[in-house]
């Protein structure tokens, strides 16, 4: 779908496919420079990495590995209960491994600060973070983030990934959700 077939229920539009594609690829140059020779494992953080993940593991030139985890702190509200739980774990053994998370959003940080230490205490050699959007004014903890798409407003964002109770993940795009569609 595209952002014109759900601007009824968008305050605006964030950022287009072309924005979101232009800075997938600068980000892609960056890992490729940063990890250089290195064998990394991409671990894409179900559902809402998915189209980074695809995206961004196509844009690079590097050969790497990819695993999945589903963690969930979100259900079907709008804010973060803290609380993560991990709903699918890798496959891969970390130990040693110079892993990247691939995330859509980060909000409050919580899920990706639970993520990165969860990870870390596996043994990895390296557990770094790659995020298409940041919500600086969210968060709410200190949070380690190495690559990051775009800094946005705290406003509550759909598409390319990022849903509203599990709608809009397949918009090409990400716009605003108007409040009157949540609440
Ligand atoms: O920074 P935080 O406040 O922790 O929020 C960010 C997290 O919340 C969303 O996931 P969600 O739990 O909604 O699952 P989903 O990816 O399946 O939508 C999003 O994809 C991030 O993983
Ligand atoms: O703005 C958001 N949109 C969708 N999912 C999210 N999870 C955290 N923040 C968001
Ligand atoms: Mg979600």
């Amino acid at each position: 779908m595209k952002l014109a077939d759900i601007k009824d229920d968008l305050e605006e539009v964030l950022l287009t496919p072309e924005q979101i594609q232009t800075r997938i690829q600068e980000l892609a140059r960056a890992i490729e420079h940063d990890y250089a020779g290195r064998d990394v494992l991409l671990v894409g953080v179900l559902k809402g990495a998915i189209m980074v993940m695809a995206d961004l593991s196509r844009a690079l030139t590097l050969p790497v590995t990819m695993d999945f985890m589903a963690v969930s702190s979100y259900g079907s509200g709008t804010r973060s209960s803290g609380v993560v739980r991990i709903l699918k774990d890798l496959d891969t053994d970390i130990h040693d491994r110079d892993v990247l998370i691939v995330e859509d959003v980060i909000d409050s940080g919580l899920t990706l600060s639970w993520l990165q230490r969860n990870l870390r205490s596996r043994g990895a050699r390296s557990v770094e973070i790659c995020a298409l959007l940041r919500k600086p004014e969210a968060l709410a903890v200190d949070l380690d983030v190495r690559y990051i798409g775009f800094d946005i407003p705290v406003d509550f964002v759909v598409g390319y990934g990022l849903d509203h109770d599990e709608r809009y993940r397949n918009v090409d795009g990400v716009g605003i959700l108007k409040p009157e569609v949540y609440s």
